[in-house]
């Protein structure tokens, strides 16, 4: 199994962990577990011991007895009080018990349930704990002729290196998982009863398939038990003193701590899913002797490659089990409560611009030669867009602090995917990334979360489709977007309905794959950083008006960048010292892009006090440091002009009018509807639970300046909502409370440590699960 592959299994965990927390109330809407009066537990090892503690401490499962072969066990067990009664003779209580668990070795499971069939009554519930599920449900189906309705299949992944009933611990299920494999005869009753007996434990219940769990679980348990065994035998051979230990350094002794584990439970384990492990064992092997190539060649870039893409998977990994990865943003729930008022004051720096970001690692990894970035946006959406080429084979060194190394493939040299890549939230990359995806020699889907699965892609779907491609979308042109590769796609002249920097640039990016020339022209002018950009790395762009146009078939050559911070970022601070009181605070090193600075333009028109300093041009970039002081702003009718150059700053721009004197009045913005969330609509109705007078329009809104109340407000999954009703609160008479702010880490890291450290105050709630 792949590392993606892999990623995607723990994905899919979290998916079905979702799908069980969100049954949970329904589960225990039926108590099943309460109606349990004697639970048997044949087999008192940690798993069974620790199983029989912890339900005694949950006060559930009424009388429980225990039975292990060994007596001193069983005798150990009662003294300690984790079980009432036992003996090492299961079929002197089978007959009494309402729930048995059978917590043996899985080789040991088929002549339990012999033991079991002849005195099981019906409605007595069955489940087990082996850790390969397919060989359980062929004993049962060997001693019964077929899974008897009653019986649930289980499997707590809570092994440790430790046995029996001295390492039992009651909280060993503790956040723990326990994966159920129910079939399709069980009552739904049943499956309740050992789901509710494992929640009860602290646990946490998933549910998946008996193939897939064998699968995921010779990937992600048995084969590392199989290497740490092999390994520490291999070395403890080569040395009979075994002196080579002494020597051995923290590496040997994280990746080995689990050839301590039960030798005998292990070899039964391997037995009983002997398919899967030797499926995965295989992929190993294949993927070892890739590195051993690698090695014996000193190829560096293919060492590289292994490494920085495990470095990241593994990363990832525990992002995901720290509930902080982008992956699982369903299930982070984060809140801010914002207190009233504040003065900002202090030099600050916002992370880098998020749109250059993307087109770094985009035109990076398609070009010929290693590109070095700097100040890189380290946000969910950026790092998806670099998974993303991970995913296609670049090698890609970092983030580290802002710094990239993106190890160029060319233009034909990306590599298919193992499975879809996965944009997150990220609009940019889906639309950017379609565009380039077009014109390769293989099949790629692009696919995302809620927000973005509800975004329209037929707006980058068609020009692809008359340049040749061939591009499915699901149900009204959204996500996922299945794109197939070996199409030679032709140049287009391409009349844009609408005005966007994505479209534009996915027609210009499948334009490097296209024969001719490809043109765009555009309504209004959008940010042009795919164009410079394309120029920096050797590309020629001719632009003439709103026309820009490239011919197909050139390179691309390696060139380093400079990220500046994101004007779309600090268009918080620039509104928030603006609005703040006795404030004055100075914005360094903005990227200032004159398609970008819509938002200063629009401020100062209401009246703020904003001069630039140090302005520098960077990479082919304008910069400067903004300083920003306070000042009664004032209502006004935002040019249209300015409406694609502000066009992420609007939700912090309707806050700014909320704050004016008068009324603010924006018109031509329908594209707002189609962001993150519908922009307009959400900010309306925030703004009118927090006691703002505004009137929606299909293309804009009416914002009558006034006095901003206190209440609670959602984010509607869009970083930008939430932290523009975090600026409101420097001006609110009381506390906001801002629902779902987890998708701020897309594009803003770090954005309450700066906002509290210039004079905001701001705290975090953390649902989390
Ligand atoms: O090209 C880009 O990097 C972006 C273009 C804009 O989208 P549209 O092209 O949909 O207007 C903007 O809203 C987005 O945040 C970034
Ligand atoms: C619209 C935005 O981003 P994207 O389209 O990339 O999701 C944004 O960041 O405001």
């Amino acid at each position: 199994m792949r590392i993606a592959d892999l990623l995607r299994h723990w994905k899919r965990y979290w998916e079905l962990y979702q799908v069980s927390k969100a049954n949970q109330d329904t589960v225990f809407s039926n108590r099943e577990i309460d109606t349990v009066k004697t639970t048997l537990v044949i087999g008192l090892g940690l798993i069974g011991g620790s199983l029989a503690l912890a339900l005694k401490k949950a006060g559930l499962g009424g009388h429980i007895i225990g039975c292990d072969r060994d007596q001193d066990e069983v005798e150990l067990a009662i003294s300690i009080g984790m079980i009432d009664q036992g003996s090492v003779r299961a079929e002197d209580w089978i007959e009494q018990a309402d729930l048995i668990v059978i917590s043996v070795p899985v080789i040991a499971m088929e002549s339990v349930m012999a033991q079991i069939r002849p005195l099981l009554r019906p409605d007595t519930i069955v489940t087990d704990v082996g850790s390969s599920k397919g060989s359980v449900l062929a004993s049962a189906e060997k001693v019964w002729g077929s899974l008897p309705d009653n019986f649930v299949l289980g499997h707590p992944i809570a092994g440790s290196e430790k046995s029996g009933v001295a390492a039992a611990l009651v909280d060993l299920y503790q956040r723990h998982k326990v994966i159920v494999t129910p079939a399709e005869n069980n009552p739904q009753a049943a499956v309740r009863c050992v789901t509710q007996m494992w929640q009860a434990c602290g646990a946490e219940v998933l549910s998946m398939d008996i193939p897939h769990h064998d699968e995921v679980l010779a990937a992600t348990s048995h084969l590392p038990h199989l290497l740490a065994f092999s390994l520490v035998d291999t070395l403890a051979r080569q040395d009979e003193s075994l002196e080579i230990f002494r020597y051995a350094a923290g590496g040997f002794r994280d990746f080995t701590r689990i050839a301590a584990s039960d030798p005998v439970m292990w070899r039964d384990i391997f037995t009983a899913n002997q398919r899967a492990v030797l499926k995965a064992l295989t992929e190993f092997e294949q993927g070892l002797a890739i590195l051993r190539t690698a090695v014996e060649q000193s190829d560096s870039d293919a060492m590289l490659g292994i490494f920085t893409r495990a470095k990241s998977a593994r990363e990832h990994f525990s992002r995901i089990l720290e509930n902080s990865a982008y992956i699982p943003m369903q299930n982070k729930l984060i809140h801010y409560r914002a207190a009233p008022g504040g003065a900002l004051s202090g030099r600050l720096r916002v992370p880098g611009d998020k749109s250059i970001s993307h087109r770094s690692i985009m035109l990076g990894s398609l070009a010929e030669g290693t590109t070095h970035i700097k100040g890189f946006l380290e946000g969910e959406d950026s790092l998806a867009t670099l998974q993303a080429f991970r995913d296609m084979g670049v090698v890609i060194e970092g983030p580290h602090q802002g710094e990239v190394t993106v190890h160029g493939v060319g233009l034909h040299g990306l590599k298919k995917p193992a499975g879809p890549l996965y944009l997150g939230n990220s609009g940019t990359s889906m639309r950017l990334l379609a565009g380039l995806m077009a014109g390769q020699s293989f099949d790629v889907e692009l696919t995302g979360d809620a927000s973005l699965t509800k975004r329209p892609m037929e707006r980058v779907a068609k020009p692809l489709r008359e340049m040749g491609a061939v591009v499915e979308t699901a149900e009204g042109g959204r996500p996922p977007m299945l794109i197939r590769g070996g199409q030679q796609l032709k140049g287009i002249d391409y009349v844009m309905p609408m005005a966007s920097a994505q479209v534009k640039s996915c027609v210009l990016l499948a334009g490097l794959y296209a024969q001719g020339e490809t043109q765009t022209t555009e309504p209004a002018p959008t940010r042009d950083h795919t164009e410079r950009m394309l120029t920096g790395f050797g590309y020629s762009v001719a632009r003439n008006g709103a026309s820009a146009s490239l011919q197909g078939g050139g390179k691309l050559v390696a060139s380093d960048i400079d990220v500046p911070s994101d004007i779309s970022s600090a268009a918080f601070f620039m509104v928030a010292g603006s609005i703040a009181p006795d404030s004055e605070i100075v914005i360094e090193h903005v990227g200032l892009n004159p398609t970008r600075v819509g938002v200063i333009n629009i401020l100062k028109l209401m009246g703020a006090d904003i001069t630039l300093e140090n302005e520098a041009e960077v990479g082919g970039e304008p910069v400067a440091d903004i300083r920003v002081r306070s000042a009664q702003l004032k209502g006004i009718d935002i040019p249209e002009d300015q409406v694609p150059l502000a066009i992420d700053e609007f939700p912090v721009l309707f806050v700014a009018a909320a704050c004016a004197e008068g009324v603010t009045r924006l018109r031509g913005a329908e594209e707002l509807r189609v962001k993150e969330s519908d922009r307009i609509q959400v900010m309306a109705d925030g703004l009118l639970a927090l006691g703002v007078d505004c009137t929606v329009v299909e293309d804009g809104i009416d914002i009558v300046g006034g006095v901003i109340g206190s209440g609670s407000v959602h984010s509607r999954d869009d970083h930008r909502i939430a932290m523009s009703f975090a600026v409101a609160s420097l001006r609110s008479e009381g506390e906001i409370f801002i629902e779902d702010c987890a998708n701020v880490a897309t594009s803003f890291p770090g954005f309450v440590e700066l906002a509290n450290g210039a004079g905001f105050n701001l705290s975090v709630e953390d649902e989390s699960l």
